[in-house]
């Protein structure tokens, strides 16, 4: 089984949202990952089929999914970032509801619901109108709906927004289960949410592929750029302007333990930090905001 993204193309007026993208996507769990804007949501889309290319096109299997139309959905799971649900409707009469249209039989949507709820901690509140559920609740019922039919191919865009950190394992848990032999691609700029348990990740800058590999291999591109050292807490802000400060943890008074990115050992004393994905991501998108726990 493989999904394979050719040449794909989306422009938006004046906007190249995505541009040539290139991707062969086969069995496992795939992290797609970006800061905001980098076009991860529109390629997801037409991943799905439910946004036309301005060109190029998505195979599975070798063939153009819009050939594919009904069968294609068939075997598809998808949760949007912007979940539009009933909100009238009970957590149990949705998932009956989106079980009908995605035409599985009473018999089936019985065992089915009864699962999910249980695997998402969602059975107390099954008699629920959507509307008066939390957040993460209504996330997982997202999550819910997208596994109803078992789908071959599972797009997830942001799925752990929400969730707290119980939840966020309780989640990878049932993700990495039930990717056996299936595709799962998930798209989010929380790296830790996929660096377990995706085994490929893409990372998409400008609407383009920056990097593809294991996870394995995108943290080896960090190796040798990773360090930290310990300095007087009024040196930071000094620090700050020469290289890329990822964590800051304040050790005793005044003085404060700090990882930082860079081609080369800058302060004296540092030593070499084992790289994680997350640096990769920093490293390539120098504006978002790292851990920095316990100073300012
Ligand atoms: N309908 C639209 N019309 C014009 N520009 C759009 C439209 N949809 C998205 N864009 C722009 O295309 C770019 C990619 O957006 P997209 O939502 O695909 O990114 P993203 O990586 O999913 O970001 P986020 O995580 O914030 O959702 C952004 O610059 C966005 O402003």
């Amino acid at each position: 089984m493989e999904l394979k993204i050719e040449h794909l193309t989306k422009k938006y007026k004046d906007k190249t949202a995505a541009d040539d993208v290139n991707l062969t996507i086969t069995p496992g769990i795939w992290g797609l990952l970006g800061a905001n804007g980098a076009g991860k949501t529109t390629l997801m889309r037409m991943i799905a089929g439910i946004m036309r290319p301005t060109s190029g096109c998505v195979k599975f299997d070798g063939v153009n999914i819009e050939s594919l139309g009904g069968a294609y959905r068939d075997i598809f799971g998808y949760l949007p970032q912007e979940f539009g649900f009933y909100p009238e409707f009970t957590v149990q009469d949705y998932l009956e509801y989106v079980a009908a249209l995605k035409g599985l039989t009473k018999k089936n949507t019985r065992d089915k619901i009864e699962e999910l709820l249980t695997r998402l901690t969602l059975e107390d509140v099954r008699r629920k109108k959507i509307v008066k559920l939390s957040g993460g609740m209504k996330r997982r019922v997202g999550i819910a709906q997208a596994l109803l039919n078992e789908p071959e191919v599972l797009i997830l865009d942001e799925p752990t927004s929400g969730l707290d950190p119980g939840e966020r394992v309780r989640f990878r848990n049932l993700l990495s289960e039930f990717a056996q032999n299936r595709i799962v691609l998930i798209s989010t700029h929380i790296v830790p949410d996929v660096e377990y348990i995706a085994f490929r990740n893409a990372i998409m800058k400008d609407g383009g592929i920056v990097s593809e590999g294991t996870t394995e291999e995108l943290v080896g591109i960090m190796e040798g750029k990773v360090w930290s050292t310990e300095m007087p807490q009024c040196d930071v802000h000094k620090a700050e302007q020469k290289a890329k400060v990822v964590n800051l943890r304040n050790i005793s008074g005044s003085v404060v333990f700090v990882r930082y990115l860079s081609e080369e050992k800058i302060f004296p004393d540092s030593i070499e930090e084992q790289p994680r994905l997350e640096d990769l991501y920093l490293w390539l998108f120098p504006q978002e905001e790292a851990g920095k726990e316990g100073v300012r």
